[in-house]
């Protein structure tokens, strides 16, 4: 029996300057990986806005993604799943891996891309339909024809995101009559209609209350039992909660990777330290 490869490199490689910290304690094995991203690059023309950054990331497992703002958090999240096409001027060097395909390679489809890597946004965003359609939409248009397929993903996919009790009665409604945070769970039901394997989270609950924002937090522990989450947040309180591991962002770079547990509590680099003390950003 062939023996698994250890990627020892694993989790995060350090960088030119040595500074970046490893998971050595729990490097993974390429079939634990649901992606990485190996010497990646983002320019915004001549704006260098993520250096070098070399991350792997655990399947089933929740990755937060902190930084001070302007750090290139949500540049770096975007470009996971190739939302970076969108901006004109924007250009990536590195490899971004999922599944061994490089996602930017001419092997790779954009809309597969997205089909399987989704995301979901600051801001809900749902479409000015019914709340069915908006669920429906992605499979629909990816051509499941059959209604009771698209219906039971349509049950499946809002009872995932736990708020089939609250619509199952009125599917039909507009779902700009849903309020903020059942809107984000709408749009984390219409990522997961897809099928995804991984859920990019961009901030998505720094539009809500904290109520609604209990509700998400709850959620994404449920969510990554199916799915790998990758998720940006501000609130350090919130990664500390619902991640397994952190990578802390500083002008572009990855200046720290570890386990969460770690990562808040004994800090391996001085401005992770400083971050999370609250001392800047
Ligand atoms: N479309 C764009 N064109 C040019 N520069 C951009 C663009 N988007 C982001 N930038 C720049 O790239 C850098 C990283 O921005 P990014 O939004 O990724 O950071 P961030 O850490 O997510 O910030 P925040 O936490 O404030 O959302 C910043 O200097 C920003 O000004």
């Amino acid at each position: 029996m062939a023996t698994q490869t250890v990627i020892h490199k694993n989790n995060v490689k350090t960088d030119k300057s040595g500074r970046i910290a490893q998971l050595k304690s729990n490097p993974m094995t390429e079939k634990e990986i649901a992606m990485e991203t190996e010497g990646l690059y983002v320019y915004y023309g001549k704006k260098e806005a993520i250096k070098n950054v070399s991350l792997a990331f655990p399947k089933n497992g929740v990755t937060a993604l902190i930084g001070p703002s302007g750090c290139g958090k949500s540049t770096y999240l975007r470009s996971l799943n190739r939302m970076n096409d969108e901006i004109e001027n924007c250009r990536i060097e590195g490899s971004i891996l999922y599944k061994g395909v490089d996602i930017n390679s001419s092997m790779a489809n954009v809309f597969e891309v997205r089909k399987q890597i989704g995301m979901v946004f600051q801001r809900p965003n749902p479409f000015a339909k019914s709340i069915y359609k908006n669920v429906a939409y992605g499979p629909t248009h990816h051509g499941v024809r059959n209604k009771n397929k698209i219906d039971k993903i349509v049950e499946d996919s809002l009872r995932k995101a736990a708020l089939w009790d609250e619509v199952k009665d009125k599917l039909h409604q507009s779902a700009l009559s849903l309020s903020g945070g059942q809107q984000q769970r709408l749009c984390i039901a219409r990522a997961i209609a897809m099928n995804p394997e991984v859920l990019l989270l961009d901030e998505p609950a720094s539009a809500l209350d904290p109520v609604s924002t209990g509700k998400i937090e709850e959620l994404i522990g449920e969510l990554k039992k199916d799915y790998s989450i990758i998720i940006v947040t501000h609130n350090m309180q919130q990664a500390a909660r619902i991640s397994d591991n952190t990578a802390f962002f500083y002008m572009g770079e990855v200046v720290e990777y570890g386990e969460t547990e770690q990562i808040f509590t004994n800090p391996h680099n001085e401005q992770t330290e400083q971050y999370i003390s609250g001392n800047f950003g």
